[in-house]
C-alpha cells in the first residue's frame, strides 16, 4: 500500500464531557478525509489488548490509567502518546505550572507575583501580604488544577476579612489590571492560535473600598454577558461584574506569541495545551494560567487546525510552529 492510501488510527481516552465537547462529527469527519480514523479507547479494557494505534492522545489521570499507559508505552515505544504524563504533571499545580515562564527570559514576559498558602494558620499571619510583596486586591485560586469544577473556584480578595472565606490549600497572586480582557493562545502541535476573550474589569483604588470583602467566580472568561449578570447577582459588588461585552483590545504581535508559544512548548516538551495571557498597563505581558488539552473547539478552524497536528503526529513531522493566522495550516 502506498503512503499516500494508508490509513492512520489514533485512539482517545478522554472523559465523557471531554468526547461530547471534542469529538465532533465535523473533526471526525475531517480526519477521515486525510486517512485518519479516531477510535474511542475502552478504559476498561486493557490498552494493551486494544489497537493497533499510530497514536494515543488522551486527558485521564487516574492511576489506573497511568498505569496502563505506563504499560503500553513499555510494549510499544514507537506509538506517539500525545502527550507523556510526565510533561503534563507541572500543570497540575498553579505554582509549577508558571516556575516554566520563568526560565523562557523573554523581554516584556513575566509571572504575577504569588504566593502558596497551605493551611488556615497561614492565612490569618497579618505580614501574609507583606511578607510576599503582595497588596489588595488579590486572587485566592485552589493550588490544585486538576479540571475538577473545584480547581476552577477563585475569589477576588479585596480586604483581611475577605480571607475567612477561603479554603487552602491555595495560590494567592496579585491582581494585575489589564483592561477586562485576556488572550487565549491555543498550540496544537505546530499550529498557534490567538482568541481575545472577557477577563475581570480593572479595579482601580477607589473602587476598592466599595466590594466588599470577597466575590467569589469561576471560568469567568467563558460564561456569556447573561450568565455574568447572574453571577454577580447577590454580591455587594455586582455592578462590579455586570459589564455588557469586553471591548476590543489589539492583539499582541505576532512574532511575541509564536516565542512564547514555542519556548513554553520546548520547556514543558507539550504539544497540546493553550496558556492565558494579560497585558498590564506598562504592557508587560503576564501568563495567568497553562492548560493541558483545553476546549479546542471553541477555536475557529479547530477541525482543520487538529486534523493537521493529528497528520504531522501519525507521520512522525511533529516540529516547527506555524501561526494559523498568517499561514496555511
Ligand atoms: N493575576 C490575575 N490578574 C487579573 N486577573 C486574573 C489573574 N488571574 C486570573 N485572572 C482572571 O481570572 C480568570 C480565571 O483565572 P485562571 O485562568 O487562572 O483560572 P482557570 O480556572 O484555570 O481558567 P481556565 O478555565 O482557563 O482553565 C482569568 O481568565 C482572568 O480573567
Ligand atoms: O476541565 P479542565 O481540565 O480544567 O480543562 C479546562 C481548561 O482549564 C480550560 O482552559 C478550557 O477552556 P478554554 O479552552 O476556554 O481555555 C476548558 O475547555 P472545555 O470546558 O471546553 O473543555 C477545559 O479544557
Ligand atoms: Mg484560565
Ligand atoms: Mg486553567
Amino acid at each position: 500500500m502506498s503512503n499516500s492510501s494508508r490509513r492512520f488510527i489514533i485512539g482517545y481516552a478522554l472523559s465523557p464531557k471531554k468526547v461530547q465537547s471534542f469529538v465532533l462529527p465535523s473533526l471526525i469527519n475531517h480526519a477521515k478525509q486525510r486517512g485518519i480514523d479516531l477510535i474511542p479507547i475502552d478504559i476498561y479494557k486493557p490498552l494493551t489488548e486494544q489497537g493497533p494505534f499510530d497514536c494515543v492522545v488522551h486527558k485521564l489521570y487516574d492511576e489506573d490509567w497511568k498505569k496502563q499507559l505506563e504499560e503500553f508505552t513499555f510494549k510499544n515505544p514507537n506509538v506517539v502518546i500525545i502527550d507523556p504524563l510526565n510533561s503534563i504533571e507541572p500543570l497540575h499545580n498553579r505554582i509549577s505550572m508558571l516556575e516554566v515562564v520563568k526560565r523562557l527570559e523573554i523581554e516584556s514576559l513575566g509571572i504575577p507575583k504569588q504566593v502558596v498558602v497551605n493551611n488556615i494558620e497561614s492565612l490569618s499571619n497579618p505580614k501574609l501580604l507583606e511578607d510576599s510583596k503582595l497588596r489588595f486586591p488579590v486572587i485566592a485560586k485552589p493550588l490544585v488544577a486538576d479540571g475538577s469544577a473545584i480547581s476552577h473556584e477563585m475569589w477576588l480578595v479585596f480586604n483581611i476579612e475577605g480571607f475567612r472565606k477561603i479554603k487552602p490549600p491555595i495560590i494567592l497572586q496579585e491582581f494585575v489590571n489589564h483592561g477586562g480582557v485576556i488572550f487565549k493562545i491555543y498550540v496544537a502541535g505546530d499550529y498557534v492560535k490567538c482568541v481575545q476573550r472577557r477577563s475581570l474589569p480593572d479595579i482601580s483604588n477607589e473602587k476598592l473600598g466599595d466590594l466588599g470583602d470577597v466575590m467569589s467566580f469561576s471560568q469567568i472568561s467563558n460564561l456569556t454577558s447573561q450568565q455574568l449578570r447572574s453571577e454577580s447577582e447577590g454580591y455587594d459588588n455586582c455592578s462590579y461584574l455586570n459589564i455588557e461585552s469586553a471591548e476590543e483590545a489589539e492583539m499582541p504581535p505576532h512574532c511575541f506569541i509564536m516565542d512564547v508559544a514555542r519556548g513554553l512548548q520546548w520547556a514543558m516538551k507539550l504539544h497540546l495545551f493553550n496558556f492565558d495571557l494579560i497585558r498590564d498597563a506598562r504592557n508587560r505581558y503576564l501568563v495567568i494560567d497553562i492548560n493541558y488539552f483545553p476546549g479546542y473547539a471553541k477555536m475557529p478552524g479547530f477541525e482543520t487546525i487538529l486534523t493537521c497536528f493529528f497528520w504531522d503526529a501519525v507521520n512522525g513531522k511533529i516540529g516547527n510552529l506555524h501561526n494559523v493566522d498568517t499561514e496555511e495550516g
